[in-house]
């Protein structure tokens, strides 16, 4: 009796280990068949895929530049769901130029969808007719406001306000919070005419809102790495919805009032140019105009913010490190301002005869390269990238840190050298050399690189004109290396002194 129970719980047993392994095969044999469809790359944990290989030690795009020393300038990055990574300029002018269309979509996201809050935006939005109406919209507008007076006008003023709260720092200082003022008084009064103090209720809303954003979802939500965690962070999540919602109900106030004081003929900021542009589309009857909604108004304008003053002011803050760092260039780019443009405010028309300023940005941006990893890319159709086959929906990364970092195209790419972009005749070189990209490339480039140049140029230049930035350690102290977490390229924390030059 007894040895007839035990032999049916071992026949039992037997089944459920053979069931077992056989499921265990049968996941492991379509995990490798999956593993297959793309090029080779990192080994992926089932579920789990390579986040575990990054642990803070490390910034993400020096890893997946790492990686290329093995698996070549295309592989594949398991994060959640399959990501391509393209760390090679050749690579990157075939798919974002020559290819044109097939790698422009976006990946759906959660975080995504809670920004958008049901209307569609331009950063977020995939390859879609709705797209291509609000960038061009929105590119329009951006452009003629990097070269209109005003905005050399909004820069002086709002750096000498600076200035003067610098000079009166008696330590050494994080000088963050100063370009964040500049930054936010920028793009606040381009996008709808409000100029701030620091202390402002509504300054302080708006800022408290992007930093939530930048520190705690700057990198994206667990969930959408590993859906199944979307449970354990619901809190998270609300929290973002509401941060998002506070955002999006300052912008639509301003779009209210700017309803009620629009002048077709007076375009006084953004908001304006997109309600002109609401008007032209109604009137002539354009399909575009089912686009235009409050809704989307608020989006783009909320994108110009996103996308606009953080990328400025951490290369501006890489700039003033690097001058500080670097006294002889901070010195030769004095020199230039006096020779130039001398004690008065800087103008867009002196930018060409600042060769020297122009490479120094030009520099900063391609040691800084504060947008390491762009925004991710999706496939729009089944593709070929690097020689590999990419079927239709996968998500692309450009590495556009070892663009810049990339020893082939660029000599000592590890140091700062703004002379690389001059000529010997002291003149600037062609700006558009073979990979450069700190704004993208292709059709979903920056739109909003004009006047991040602009912006660049007036406010450093006013800064140069009266202050001179330098070190408590001295010169060549600074540590240059990015901080190692997190999805954009910023300085580890520093503190420089500023003199006045009177
Ligand atoms: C130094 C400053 C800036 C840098 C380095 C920078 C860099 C970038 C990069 C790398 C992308 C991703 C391109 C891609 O998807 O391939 C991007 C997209 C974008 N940027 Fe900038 N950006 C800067 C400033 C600005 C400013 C000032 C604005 C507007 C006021 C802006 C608006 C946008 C928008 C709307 C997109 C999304 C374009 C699209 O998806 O079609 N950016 N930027």
């Amino acid at each position: 009796m007894l040895t007839q129970a035990l032999s049916k719980i071992l026949t039992d047993v037997g089944w459920i280990t053979t069931i077992f392994v056989g499921l265990l095969t049968y996941l492991l044999v379509r995990h490798f068949l999956k593993i297959r469809k793309y090029p080779p790359g990192p080994f992926p944990l089932p579920v789990l895929g390579n986040l575990l290989e990054f642990n803070g030690k490390q910034p993400p795009f020096i890893k997946m530049r790492d990686w290329q020393k093995k698996y070549g300038p295309v592989f594949t990055m398991w994060v959640g769901r399959p990501a391509i990574v393209v760390n090679n300029w050749e690579v990157t002018r075939d798919a974002l130029i020559v290819k044109r269309n097939e790698v422009i979509g976006r990946n759906k996201t959660v975080l995504a969808e809670v920004i958008k809050q049901g209307y569609e935006d331009i950063v977020f939005a995939d390859y879609s007719q709705e797209w291509e109406v609000l960038r061009k919209m929105a590119h329009s507008a951006v452009r003629k406001y990097a070269v209109s007076e005003k905005l050399a006008k909004l820069v002086t003023d709002v750096v000498d306000n600076t200035v003067h709260k610098m000079l009166q720092e008696k330590e050494p200082f994080d000088p963050t919070s100063h370009l964040y003022v500049i930054l936010y008084n920028i793009i606040a009064s381009s996008a709808f005419g409000k100029r701030y103090k620091e202390e402002d209720e509504e300054y302080q809303d708006l800022k408290e809102q992007s930093e939530l954003f930048l520190n705690e979802f700057g990198n994206g939500l667990p969930s959408d790495f590993i859906p199944l965690l979307r449970i354990f962070y619901v809190n998270r999540e609300q929290k973002l919805v509401k941060s998002v919602k506070k955002f999006l109900a300052i912008l639509t106030t301003k779009i209210d009032e700017h309803k009620k004081t629009y002048q077709p003929d007076i375009i006084r900021d953004f908001t304006d140019a997109l309600l002109l542009a609401r008007q032209e589309a109604k009137e002539e009857g354009k399909n575009s105009l089912q686009y235009l909604s409050d809704g989307n108004l608020a989006q783009v304008i909320s994108d110009l913010f996103a996308a606009g003053t953080d990328t400025t002011q951490m290369t501006l803050r890489w700039m003033v490190l690097l001058l500080a760092n670097s006294p002889e260039v901070q010195q030769k780019m004095y020199e230039e301002i006096e020779n130039v443009i001398g004690n008065r405010p800087p103008v867009q028309d002196d930018k060409p005869q600042c060769p020297y300023i122009s490479a120094v940005i030009m520099e900063t941006l391609r040691f800084g390269t504060v947008v390491p990893l762009g925004i991710d890319h999706k496939t729009t159709c089944d593709t070929e990238i690097g020689g590999h086959k990419i079927p239709k929906d996968t998500m692309v990364l450009f590495n556009l840190w070892a663009h810049h970092r990339d020893k082939t195209y660029w000599k000592d790419p590890d140091v700062f050298n703004p002379d690389r972009f001059l000529t010997e005749n002291k003149t600037l070189t062609n700006e558009r050399t073979s990979s450069y990209v700190p704004f993208g490339q292709g059709r979903r480039m920056c739109l909003g690189e004009k006047l991040a140049l602009a912006d660049t140029f007036l406010i450093i230049v006013r800064l140069l004109q009266q202050c001179k930035f330098s070190l408590p350690g001295g010169a060549g102290s600074a540590c240059l290396d990015p901080q190692p977490l997190g999805l954009v390229s910023v300085p580890v924390p520093y503190k420089i002194e500023v003199t006045s030059r009177k």
